[in-house]
């Protein structure tokens, strides 16, 4: 009786993509872009998907967690990992999927070096989870796209070529991680919604805490199937451009022309990528199809190259895996994980806002705030760490704190500090309490927002539980008041008032030149006395202070104060 409905609904769903009507781009008139993409995403679990060692990152030693079972060796069993099963599913039921209760694994034959067993354990013929969505609200034209299914398989070693040597060096510590492979339907046109699947991806991925889903460091490949056809006719042939490791790299291998604001101007006119290339394929064949093709992508030229065709392809052998039978999930655990599922995104969002209603004029700092990936401790093997949104709400529970100036310093001071150190969020050294101190310190005037950002620098790179109190003291970092006491600097014992004058008064017989030429009514002269003060001041000094004080001192107390 209920099926009915979800039923009927899923296909008007289905009949609404295939006859997505034809939308013209006006970078390709007359002709038709599909776009359908694989992602590989890493399950953020402790252990490997069959095997008891533990996952790696890619800075841990080689072939330092590596089981017998990792190494392939004669009569070495695999033993599923709930935990790892647990993660695709909860990322499954986010993307709305239908939940196999019953689903296989097959083994996928070829011969590589970083492959020991000559097969990869995958979900070939009955996957985890089918028929999923995923509606993209960030596009101007919002889209759903629909997930073909998610099948759950082993990630390979890794080998890397050293030329020197004239030798390929394999580590094991990737091999049998588990991986999820989320397929999604050829429902995208255009590189832009290419780029937006695989953000808001990412994005599930990170709130499910399933994956860090970081294109960089690998924890998340994307393979693009792109295929193009005249407006009106059927969808073309499509070509798959393979390991794809950034969404600007991705959306460049689709189409140069989407990606020119980020990358420089010389590449306009480089041959070319893959929508020019395919559309210059069938103008010069009429009746023909573009060659079906694996190519990879060139990151200095943004061009893609044949890697084979599909005469090429390797015959894989599937067969069932022997040793692991099938993958049966009660109704109670799938329910046990639906009921305790983490927040999605959105969700996330909507209830920040109705908290901090302030944040709605700071909706993109507050996305990258939900955006951030938090890294490996968090959320491991599900379990709830706190995350950078959790971090923020710490914050604000001060109640005199401002969540928009904490929102600012989170997302501009210290993300971006940890992203010049190239670390995640869980590597951030700095406690919410002491951020808070800091921030506290800048709205009290008692540093200035220079000095705070050294004082977070330098936090970050001395990481003590000192207060930032006590540092800023130790680096001499509290600020100058000015006589008219504004600061509350006079915590510092020493006599503040007189300090900033004292530096004003030096800089005026410093620099007599311009003194003069201020004094002639040349305004632009007295950015450069500031400066001088500023400098001097080590960054310590108020700026309209400091301009108050040179404006009386080098025009007398008559100056009317609009300079
Ligand atoms: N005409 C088309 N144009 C663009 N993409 C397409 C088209 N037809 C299918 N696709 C996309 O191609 C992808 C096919 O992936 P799938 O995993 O099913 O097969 P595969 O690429 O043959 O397998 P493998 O996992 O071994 O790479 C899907 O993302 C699908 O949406
Ligand atoms: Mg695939
Ligand atoms: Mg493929």
């Amino acid at each position: 009786m209920f099926l009915r409905p979800l039923a009927v609904h899923r296909t008007k769903h289905r009949l609404f993509h295939d006859l997505r009507t034809y939308k013209e781009d006006p970078r390709w008139p007359g002709w038709q872009v599909i776009i359908g993409i694989e992602t590989h995403a890493q399950i953020k679990s402790r252990r490997k998907l069959f095997s008891d060692s533990f996952t790696s990152t890619p800075d841990d030693t080689p072939n330092t967690n590596v089981s017998a079972f990792d190494a392939a060796f004669p009569g070495t069993l695999p033993k599923t990992n709930s935990k790892a099963v647990d993660l695709a599913l909860r990322t499954s039921l986010a993307l709305r999927c239908k939940i196999n209760a019953r689903s296989s694994f097959d083994r996928k034959h070829y011969f590589y070096s970083d492959l020991t067993s000559g097969y990869q354990i995958t979900q070939q013929y009955s996957p985890l989870a089918r028929d999923g969505e995923l509606s993209l609200h960030s596009l101007d034209s919002p889209i759903t796209v629909r997930i073909k299914q998610i099948q759950l398989e082993q990630d390979t070693a890794k080998s890397t070529f050293d030329s020197r040597g004239s030798r390929s060096q394999i580590d094991l510590n990737r091999a049998g991680t588990g991986l999820m492979e989320i397929v999604s339907e050829p429902d995208m046109r255009s590189p832009e919604e290419a780029g937006a699947y695989v953000r808001a991806l990412q994005s599930i991925l990170r709130a499910m805490g399933s994956s860090d889903g970081n294109m960089e460091q690998g924890s998340l490949r994307c393979d693009v199937n792109v295929s193009v056809n005249r407006k009106g006719d059927p969808p073309g042939t499509r070509c798959e451009i393979k390991n794809l490791n950034s969404v600007r790299f991705m959306m460049a291998a689709i189409s140069k022309m989407s990606c020119l604001q980020t990358f420089s101007l010389k590449l306009i006119n480089q041959p070319a990528h893959e929508i020019k290339r395919q559309k210059e394929f069938l103008i010069s064949n009429p009746g023909s199809s573009v060659p079906q093709e694996t190519r990879g992508f060139n990151e200095d030229t943004f061009e893609t190259f044949r890697l084979r065709s599909k005469e090429d392809a390797p015959d894989y052998r599937y067969m069932p895996d022997p040793n692991l039978g099938t993958l049966a999930l009660s109704q109670s655990r799938i329910d046990e994980i639906r009921n305790n599922m983490p927040p999605l995104p959105w969700e996330l969002r909507s209830k920040i806002l109705d908290k901090y209603p302030s944040l709605k004029d700071k909706e993109q700092s507050l996305d990258v705030l939900l955006n951030v990936d938090n890294g490996r401790e968090v959320g491991f093997d599900g379990e709830d760490g706190a995350g950078a949104v959790e971090y923020f709400e710490r914050l604000c529970q001060a109640p005199k704190r401002d969540p928009i100036v904490i929102l600012n310093w989170m997302t501009h001071e210290l993300l971006g500090q940890l992203a010049a150190r190239k670390q995640s969020f869980y590597q951030n050294s700095l406690t919410s309490e002491q951020l808070g101190e800091l921030v506290d310190l800048l709205q009290d005037k008692i540093i200035t927002g220079t000095s705070g950002k050294y004082l977070l620098r330098h936090m970050l790179d001395n990481p003590s539980s000192k207060s930032p109190k006590e540092i800023a003291a130790e680096l001499q970092l509290v600020a100058i008041a000015s006589s008219s006491g504004t600061s509350k600097a006079s915590d510092a014992g020493s006599s503040p008032s007189s300090e900033l004058e004292i530096l004003c008064k030096a800089a005026i017989s410093e620099l007599p030149s311009e003194v003069a030429a201020f004094r002639a009514g040349n305004k632009n002269v007295l950015n450069k006395i500031l400066g001088h003060v500023m400098k001097k001041s080590r960054g310590r000094a108020n700026a309209k202070e400091v301009r108050h004080i040179v404006e009386k001192l080098a025009l007398g107390d008559n100056h009317n104060g609009d300079l």
